[in-house]
């Protein structure tokens, strides 16, 4: 048996020899399909991955993408019509002679169906095939973060992945939350909307609160709730208006275009007002003042040949504005009062959000407590989210808690010895000198041992 096993592998051996010495490329083509037609009528199986073309996946991609090896077929089934595609190649006359037979050859794939359906298939099948093709390219591509660097001679992007914040990771008020993710749903499916009433299909929001609130958070949970790319656009970086205009060209759609902390960005806001304070300054005559802000405007001669308040305004809603759609352009202050209203009027900036300080679900034993020292105390999510982070494996929840407790505790006492300050400053009393520390601490095991150890304030246990 091994001998006659020995034998038949020999020939084969020296029959697939003769061919690729013998047979020329071209025709090698026609012996492979038919022969690979005539395998797989009694093989049923597909293997993977096939030899020319292994399954591709990127970094970021949640599928595996298979595809067809050369001469496979597949079948597919639309609205109860059967249909086939299979995967080819035109091969190249010149690539016989070529050290690389084959990379020059032409691939495609060719769809056979019964000729009665071809309206169907040519009105219908063919358009379902190309949206199907576009949505998995969406959900594959890689999302990047870009962001404007300047270079000799034009601003590039850098590339990098987007931080993993989500609106699941966001602690805000859940009405809040809803309110902005169904606002962003159904900005991403009015396209017909914004092209019917003629608009840009782009939306403005201004996130605006205290330092620590979750503002860039809040940013990088709208890109990732809808799959969008961010620009972050340093505008200090950018030489002009005509630099800003090609920034905005170079985005593509879906995607966020940033601009943090708008009010220190440049001096955007003060240009209005300077120029209105100078003419009313000159009107009443106050000559040294204006001449004093003449010369500090002269000083600062070059930082007014950087973007200007009109340019920033064209930027979100001129003409350029609607070069490309589905784009989000998301400003965030910590002073939205310092900033000129025609920059933030609905059409600009659409939807307003204030990221303020905690406000506290009831959720542990401990609520209570925190809940006590909670009161007239100011705290940022950003200070809630650094104590709740355990400092080693062996903390736990209660002790992440108390270490959140000892911080709001250390918060409030600094807020009172400022408050106590600013008060002896008004009446010129010296305070009385306390170590913070010391005192939140020693209320602190007050606090926690009233909670935890014995009974809740509240006589519950
Ligand atoms: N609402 C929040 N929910 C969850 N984490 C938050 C929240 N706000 C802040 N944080 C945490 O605090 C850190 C700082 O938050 P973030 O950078 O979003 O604040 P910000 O408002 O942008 O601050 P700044 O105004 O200084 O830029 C983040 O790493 C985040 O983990
Ligand atoms: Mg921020």
């Amino acid at each position: 048996m091994d001998e006659l096993r020995l034998n038949s592998c020999s020939y084969i051996m020296l029959v697939w020899a003769m061919f690729r010495q013998y047979v020329p490329y071209q025709f090698r083509d026609y012996f492979t399909k038919y022969g690979y037609e005539f395998y797989t009528s009694f093989y049923p199986y597909i293997e993977s991955p096939s030899k020319n073309t292994p399954p591709t996946s990127s970094r970021n991609e949640r599928n595996i993408v298979l595809s067809m090896d050369d001469h496979e077929e597949v079948s597919d089934e639309f609205q109860g019509v059967k249909l086939r595609w299979s995967s080819n190649k035109k091969v190249n006359k010149s690539s016989s002679l070529s050290l690389y037979p084959g990379r020059d050859d032409k691939r495609y794939y060719k769809l056979t169906f019964h000729k009665s359906r071809r309206d169907l298939i040519t009105s219908s099948y063919l358009n379902h095939v190309m949206e199907e093709g576009k949505a998995i390219g969406e959900r594959n591509r890689q999302r990047k973060l870009y962001t404007n660097n300047p270079s000799q001679n034009w601003y590039g992007y850098k590339k990098s992945d987007p931080t993993p914040a989500t609106f699941q990771t966001l602690a805000l008020d859940p009405g809040k939350k809803k309110e902005i993710m169904d606002d962003l749903v159904a900005f991403s499916k009015s396209k017909d909307y914004y092209k019917k009433i003629g608009k840009a299909w782009k939306r403005g929001y201004l996130l605006y609160g205290p330092p620590g609130t979750g503002k860039s958070s809040m940013i990088a949970a709208m890109a990732n709730f809808l799959d969008y790319d961010i620009y972050d656009l340093e505008l200090t970086a950018v030489k002009d208006n005509i630099e800003l205009r090609k920034l905005l060209i170079e985005t593509s759609s879906k995607s966020v275009v940033v601009i943090e902390d708008i009010d220190c960005s440049l001096d955007l806001t003060g240009q209005r007002r300077k120029k209105k304070k100078e003419e009313k300054e000159k009107k009443e005559g106050e000559g040294d003042v204006a001449a004093a802000i003449k010369e500090e405007k002269e000083k600062g001669q070059d930082k007014e040949s950087k973007v200007t308040l009109s340019g920033l305004l064209n930027f979100i809603d001129g003409l350029w504005s609607a070069c490309g759609g589905e784009r989000l352009i998301v400003f965030t202050t910590n002073h939205v009062e310092q900033l000129d209203p025609a920059l933030i009027r609905r059409g600009r900036m659409d939807k307003h959000i204030e990221m303020s300080y905690l406000q506290l679900q009831r959720s542990h034993l401990l609520f209570d407590t925190i809940h006590g020292v909670l009161d007239e105390t100011e705290i940022t999510p950003a200070d809630v989210a650094e104590n709740l982070m355990p400092k080693s494996l062996e903390e736990n929840c209660e002790d992440c808690l108390e270490a959140l407790i000892r911080a709001i505790l250390v918060a409030k006492e600094e807020a009172r010895v400022k408050a106590e300050e600013e008060l002896a400053a008004a009446t010129r009393e010296e305070p009385p000198t306390t170590r913070i520390e010391d005192k939140a601490v020693e209320s602190t095991q007050l606090e926690i041992s009233d909670t935890v150890g014995g009974e809740n304030k509240d006589g519950t246990s």
